[in-house]
């Protein structure tokens, strides 16, 4: 695996010495015992209570170094108190568990050990490890969850859970995370896999034995008709077993990308003309003064971003430079740029209007939304109204209509004119102001995250919005395709009879590979390897 040197919170001491200790061993090697400061906190960071891990062979041997000559090990998975010496000197008096491998996190014997979270103890602690006893190095990142997967403990699917798990900021991808973790996906993955491996050993037999041929020549009276069902015999059910597996397989893949959403966040991007208010509605669901506000037009230059947490669900709100048909400015022009880019690759779009400039707010962002999905796809809509019309993930429900500046209108109200924005998922009145309309705008704007995330309207069994969608990253999404797309190939091939049957049985092969991949089942040391530089140490 790979090394890796990322800036972390720990006691640089210690990690020194774990260095200087690989250097002069080489390499880090597999079995090495291991440990690291495995709670939060750090050298500089005092906290209640400190958890530092030990995994590998030598984990039992440390505590008893660390404890007085004669001192029993803890019963496996109990707690007892014990006072910690270094060269004779009292470090601490904490708590320790002692977990036999292969009944522990990483498979191998662990050892925890619950001191006091001083910097003195913490401190104190990792040295004596470290440096007394010569038998353990400081662990990488990710380095005891690696062991756990190279131990069959949980398979890449658990391992990328854990690390959503342990970065998860909202309810929503909390749950999800548990629900991976427990293993719910990758029984799914499985039991599809198992199905292809059972086509393809049908496959295996009749490539070695041969079809049974049973129909004669002379059983119909047109041979045409007589071939194709000799031919369609060879796969006996399985044509039709691996039809349905394939559909099973392409309701999941058309999702709309729930998991993934959850797992990233919802993208809202408040797009619109020049002082429609753009930064100040970002500023009012910041509720701080994230964006400069301003009346000259043109104040926003970049696309900012901040997270906020709507329904339970991650979202990440954009606030983009004012569009306009012309500028000579040339740094507009590239926030302009900046600004459909963003709008491109949003998932819902706050589209702006200055209420006391209306018609004409309504005709840059009619020309502004057809261009960011032309961007994307072909399209010819050109109509008055706004023009999305549903390609890519840009729908006219993706949109929202937002008037703002609805204090300043007395009795023109009713001049804003709805019949021009046929589709869209709503339209509000706001004053950022005021504030008036607001509570109405975000409960809104939350019911179409969480209808984004649930695909459909959330039942009431539901633990959480979203719940089951089975794909939560691109690399899932990824294979899972190519695993159809073989099985759509082999739709077609076993068709051909007996003249084919190499070629079907590969497309199986194929497909059950892929779904290997997203398990671990087949090899994915890239995708580990990047996936443990992501955890912490002391995970
Ligand atoms: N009366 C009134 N003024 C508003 C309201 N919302 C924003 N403004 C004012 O409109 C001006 C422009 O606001 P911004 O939030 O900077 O507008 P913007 O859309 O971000 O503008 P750019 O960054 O230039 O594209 C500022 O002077 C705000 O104080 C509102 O609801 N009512
Ligand atoms: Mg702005």
């Amino acid at each position: 695996f790979q090394l890796t040197r990322r800036q972390t919170s720990f006691v640089p001491r210690a990690r020194i010495l774990s260095r200087l200790y690989s250097t002069i061993n080489n390499d880090l090697m597999e079995d090495d015992t291991i440990f690291a400061l495995s709670s939060g906190g750090s050298a500089a960071q005092a906290t209640a209570v400190a958890i530092i891990r030990i995994s590998g062979t030598q984990a039992p041997a440390i505590l008893q170094s660390l404890t007085t000559p004669g001192t029993l090990l803890p019963k496996p998975r109990y707690a007892a108190l014990r006072k910690l010496y270094y060269k004779e000197q009292p470090l601490d008096q904490a708590l320790v568990l002692y977990f036999p491998g292969p009944n522990s996190f990483t498979g191998e014997d662990v050892v925890e050990l619950h001191c006091h979270g001083s910097r003195a103890v913490v401190q104190g602690v990792l040295e004596a490890i470290s440096d007394s006893s010569k038998l353990a190095r400081y662990a990488e990142a990710g380095e005891f969850t690696q062991r756990a997967w190279r131990n069959g403990k949980m398979d890449v699917l658990q391992v990328e859970a854990l690390a959503d798990l342990l970065t998860a900021d909202t309810n929503t991808q909390r749950l999800q995370a548990l629900q991976q973790l427990e293993g719910k996906l990758s029984e799914t993955y499985q039991s599809w896999r198992e199905k292809l491996i059972a086509g393809l050993a049908h496959a295996e037999a009749v490539i070695d034995f041969g079809d049974d041929e049973r129909f004669g020549d002379d059983d119909f009276e047109d041979p045409e008709v007589g071939r194709r069902l000799q031919q369609e015999s060879v796969w006996g059910g399985v044509i039709d077993q691996m039809q349905s597996l394939c559909k099973e397989m392409e309701v999941q893949l058309s999702d709309q990308r729930r998991g993934e959403l959850v797992r990233e966040g919802v993208r809202i991007s408040i797009l619109g003309p020049p002082n429609a208010g753009k930064s100040s509605l970002f500023n009012v669901l910041a509720q701080r003064d994230a964006a400069i506000v301003s009346d000259t037009p043109g104040t926003t230059r970049d696309v900012l971003e901040l997270t906020l947490n709507l329904g339970g669900v991650k979202c990440i709100l954009q606030d983009t430079a004012g569009v306009r048909t012309e500028t000579e400015d040339t740094i507009e022009r590239e926030g302009m740029k900046r600004a459909f880019a963003a709008a491109s690759q949003a998932d819902l779009i706050v589209s702006m209007v200055d209420s006391t400039d209306y018609q004409a707010g309504i005709n840059i962002l009619n020309r502004v939304l057809t261009e960011c999905i032309r961007s994307e796809e072909g399209d010819d809509d050109n109509d008055d109204d706004i023009g999305v019309s549903g390609v890519g993930s840009l729908t006219p429900e993706s949109v929202l209509l937002v008037r703002n500046k609805y204090d300043l209108l007395s009795d023109g109200r009713t001049s804003l004119d709805p019949a021009t924005t046929n589709d869209l998922a709503g339209i509000f009145d706001i004053s950022c102001v005021t504030q008036e309309g607001i509570d109405h705008f975000l409960e809104s704007l939350t019911s179409l995250v969480l209808s984004r995330v649930s695909g459909t309207e959330p039942s009431s069994s539901s633990r959480y919005p979203g719940e089951g969608a089975l794909i939560t990253r691109a690399r899932h999404r990824q294979h899972a395709r190519s695993a159809v797309d073989a099985l759509n190939r082999f739709d077609f091939l076993s068709r051909q009879g007996t003249i084919a049957v190499d070629m079907a049985a590969e497309e199986l092969r194929l497909a059950a590979s892929e779904l290997g991949r997203i398990t671990g089942a087949v090899d994915v040391e890239d995708v580990l390897d990047k996936l443990f530089t992501d955890f912490c140490i002391g995970k």
